[in-house]
């Protein structure tokens, strides 16, 4: 099967209540590590691809790592950009064979974000490519850009219904509380589900996203900690809040953070306990099977798309 858009997975998500996953993408062993995942669940997949990414990687060689993995394995996969800040590296991405875009324009105001986001909408849409946008800020490290917490602001409801209905857009990233990385909250984990209900039921069978989904899992942290990192006070959203994120109309749920985490937890014990090994192959496949474990545990019992295609 091809590259698939995320239209139909929504559709099913929405109605099934629960989520498909969109996981960030930087190497080989971490799109087989979530691809193996997926495949095991009967899940379909977002796999994405962010500018750090891009320039990490280099386009090419992610594009057509993605492709081997829908080679490989026959899975309904999205192939999307995460967070282009731009109308041309959309144009890009879509240009280059993408099924699915994010333009992030929330940093802009909210006439400019309708009017760059429309532009792209109208450019995906003749080639078959469907696009996320943003409405609202998110707390913490976004785009090479330190958004303060003060200054974030969550997605207002009715210039959500606004903002889908002016650009036809076809999902869209909301701001209720989360943030990227691996310090979420200082005290207590708390998102704003009343928010999120209202937007949901202002926006019937619409799919809704949630970034800085990632729950910064104890147990990695602990294992980097104890091989010899420094990852004090780290945070995430607990699983449980996800799941109920996923009841309320958000179909695409962003998982990076959990991803890095448990790849370093893993290459951090492997080179610790192993000091003579040098082979890079014996620390990168412990960190591809910690992602594999990781993701199959999201899908099934946190997104709940198991057995969904
Ligand atoms: O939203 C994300 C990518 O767009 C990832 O969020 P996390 O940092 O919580 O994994
Ligand atoms: O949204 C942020 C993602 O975690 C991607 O992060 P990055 O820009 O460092 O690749
Ligand atoms: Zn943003
Ligand atoms: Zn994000």
């Amino acid at each position: 099967m091809p590259l698939v858009t995320s239209k139909e997975l929504f559709e099913n998500a929405y109605k099934g209540k629960y989520a498909v996953g969109a996981f960030n993408v930087n190497n080989m062993e971490i799109i087989q590590g979530i691809v193996d995942a997926a495949k095991e669940e009967g899940s379909p997949i977002i796999l994405q691809v962010s500018a750090g990414a891009r320039k990490y990687a280099n386009p090419i060689y992610l594009r057509k790592l993605v492709e081997a993995a829908v080679e490989d394995t026959d899975l309904p996969i999205v192939l999307h950009l995460d967070h282009g800040d731009s109308f041309e590296i959309c144009k890009q991405c879509i240009d280059d064979g993408f099924t699915s875009v994010m333009i992030d324009a929330s940093h802009h105001s909210f006439e400019e974000n309708i009017e760059i986001t429309k532009k792209v909408v109208d450019y995906a849409h003749s080639k078959g490519v469907v696009v996320e946008a943003e409405l609202g800020r998110l707390a913490g490290v976004e785009d090479d850009v330190n958004v303060s917490a003060e200054d974030a602001s969550y997605t207002n409801p009715e210039q959500a219904v606004e903002f889908v209905k002016r650009t036809g857009v076809d999902s869209l990233a909301i701001a209720i509380g989360t943030s990227h990385g691996a310090y979420k909250f200082k005290g207590e984990p708390k998102l704003d589900f009343d928010r999120l209900a209202k937007i949901s039921s202002l926006l019937p069978n619409f799919p809704l996203v949630l970034h800085g989904a990632s729950t910064v899992l104890p147990e990695f942290v602990e294992m980097c900690n104890q091989y010899g990192g420094n990852i004090p006070g780290a945070q995430g959203v607990p699983e449980e809040m996800l799941t109920q994120a996923a009841s309320l109309g958000v179909c695409k749920i962003n998982i990076d953070t959990d991803l890095r985490l448990a790849m370093t937890a893993a290459i951090r014990k492997e080179l610790i306990e192993n000091p003579g090994e040098f082979d890079p192959r014996k620390y990168l496949g412990p960190g591809r099977n910690a992602i594999k474990k990781m993701v199959q545990h999201k899908i099934k019992n946190v997104l709940k798309s198991s057995n969904s295609i």
